[in-house]
């Protein structure tokens, strides 16, 4: 497996940097993924030497890191250069061009954009007047790419001037999840589920992002965006591909994506007629947070009294498609909500006649991917014991803790798969142009009939779970929220 050679990280004193991109990059070193001769040259604006960065991201690395070894974490930071370049002049480039072809080395080079999007262009523009823009060299661009379908063409447009699709490698951290990825092997690598996942047998399917955050920290970016274009756009919508997705003919990236595509642009249209009946938009007030003590409401944490920006949201979809004709997909993320939870539920059909009266209740699959790992299925059991009235039934689970199944290992940061991917070029966990114009598309038309139709988000109670408006959606199809 080739591996590039060298890794630029624009945007390398930021909090996603700090947070997740070294730990991530310190995890592939310590664990021996990352080639001996893998460089990481690290750009940003800010003053810093060589050495005063290596120590910054030292710490960012062992605080994410128990028990890291001084030994493992000096060789790791030893890999770093540290570049203080502003990327929107000229200049920066020619001390980044040089950097790079140091000793005849930046044969192979992957750039890693994880600045605001606003800078995209400038350094594209730049990487490909230095000639850094050829093949092999690549690019990884984090979310958001754009904020409605129009400013994603026009950013998508920007960095094809320097960069082919092909090499281009757009970030959602979503498929860098191993339950994420697991969804796949869950569907296609066993012969029992597939033959149910569709409309025959399947009732409805619950896709939801909880967290206990709030928007604190990101408030400037965040009530520019909104729970839609923050999370539905982009991590909800993927994981609705990968339930919803046709089996690709292999595991290559381009077969994996082109069925993915199918999915989003058969997402029946929500328009200003059925908006109100389809969505639910919600804001978090004062309340608790789970994590301990009071929270805030939305409008103090981002410091704007009138903001409109929704924290909340809520889906009823339906893919458009002979699988799935007639099978709700209830969506919804929210911000403070009640405790941090990310699953999907595949309700299926009752039987179709029941031999045991009331008591046969439906299976469910729950696949869940935070904040532990586990896919259950719901199954029928006769209730031990003797009865005197007819045979009495139970609802147990069959549990599939993956935690135990790995032996305790320590849980990845799903950046960890999505670099070493980018670094031995394989986009197969990379979103391509089609899917995110697709993605985009029918985000708008929400955005657009919210606006149309005046909707403005209902309050919630922080550490609640959502608008109380959340049920109508459900309850509508005769359904209800797995919580
Ligand atoms: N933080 C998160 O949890 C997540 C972030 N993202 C995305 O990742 C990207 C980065 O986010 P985040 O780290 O939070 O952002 P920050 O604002 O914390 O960091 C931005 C980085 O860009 C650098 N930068 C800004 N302007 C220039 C310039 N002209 N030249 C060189 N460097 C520049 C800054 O360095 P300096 O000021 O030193 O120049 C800093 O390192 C964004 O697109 C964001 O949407 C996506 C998912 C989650
Ligand atoms: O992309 C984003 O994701 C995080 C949630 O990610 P998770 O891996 O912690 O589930 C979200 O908090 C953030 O607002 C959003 O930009």
């Amino acid at each position: 497996m080739a591996m590039a050679d060298t890794f630029v990280l624009f945007g390398a004193t930021g909090d996603l940097a700090k947070r997740m991109l070294f730990p991530s990059l310190y995890f592939l070193h310590a664990e021996g993924f990352l080639d001996d001769d893998v460089r990481i040259l690290a750009a940003a604006r800010s003053p810093r030497s060589n050495e005063e960065f290596r120590a910054e991201v030292a710490s960012w690395c062992c605080e994410r890191a128990d028990g890291a070894k001084q030994d493992v974490v000096d060789a790791f930071v030893a890999r770093i250069h540290y570049l203080a370049i502003d990327v929107t002049t000229p200049e920066g480039y020619d001390e980044l061009a040089a950097k790079i072809r140091e000793n005849g080395k930046g044969k192979e080079v992957v750039f890693y954009l994880s600045t605001s999007p606003s800078i995209f262009g400038a350094v594209c523009q730049g990487l490909k007047s230095h000639g850094l823009s050829e093949p092999p060299h690549r690019i990884v661009v984090e979310k958001p790419i754009g904020y409605d379908l129009e400013s994603n063409i026009r950013i998508n447009d920007t960095v094809a001037e320097a960069f082919s699709e092909e090499r281009t490698f757009r970030i959602d951290h979503y498929l860098g999840k191993e339950t994420v990825q697991n969804l796949i092997a869950l569907r296609f690598g066993n012969r029992i589920f597939e033959p149910l996942w569709n409309s025959q047998t399947v009732e409805s399917v619950q896709i939801s992002i909880a967290e206990t955050l709030g928007a604190e920290g990101r408030g400037g970016y965040y009530d520019e965006y909104g729970a839609m274009r923050d999370m539905m756009q982009n991590h909800l919508l993927q994981l609705l591909c990968l339930v919803a997705m046709e089996p690709p003919s292999s595991l290559n990236a381009e077969a994996i994506r082109n069925e993915k595509v199918k999915v989003l642009r058969s997402l029946g249209p929500i328009t200003a007629e059925n908006v109100e009946a389809r969505t639910v938009r919600g804001q978090y007030k004062e309340g608790f947070d789970p994590d301990g003590g009071k929270a805030a409401s939305y409008r103090d944490d981002v410091e704007n009294p009138k903001s409109e920006t929704e924290t909340y949201v809520a889906v009823a979809a339906d893919v458009r498609n002979w699988r799935w004709a007639g099978v709700p997909f209830y969506l919804e993320t929210g911000k403070r909500m009640a405790e941090r939870k990310t699953h999907v539920v595949i309700a299926f059909k009752p039987v179709p006649h029941s031999i045991f009266g009331d008591d046969a209740s439906p299976n469910e699959l729950h696949i869940v991917l935070q904040p532990e790992e586990r896919i259950t299925l719901q199954i029928m059991n006769k209730r031990p014991g003797i009865s005197a009235e007819g045979m009495p039934l139970q609802e147990l689970p069959l549990n599939l803790s993956l935690s135990e199944a790995t032996n305790g290992q320590r849980r990845r940061i799903a950046y960890e798969q999505l670099i070493l991917d980018a670094l031995t070029n394989n986009p197969s966990l990379f979103v391509q142009r089609d899917e995110q114009e697709a993605a985009w598309k029918w985000i708008d038309a929400i955005a657009k009939a919210w606006a149309e139709r005046g909707m403005e988000p209902k309050p919630y109670r922080s550490g609640s779970n959502g608008p109380s408006a959340k049920h109508v959606l459900t309850e509508r199809n005769g359904h209800s929220w797995y919580e």
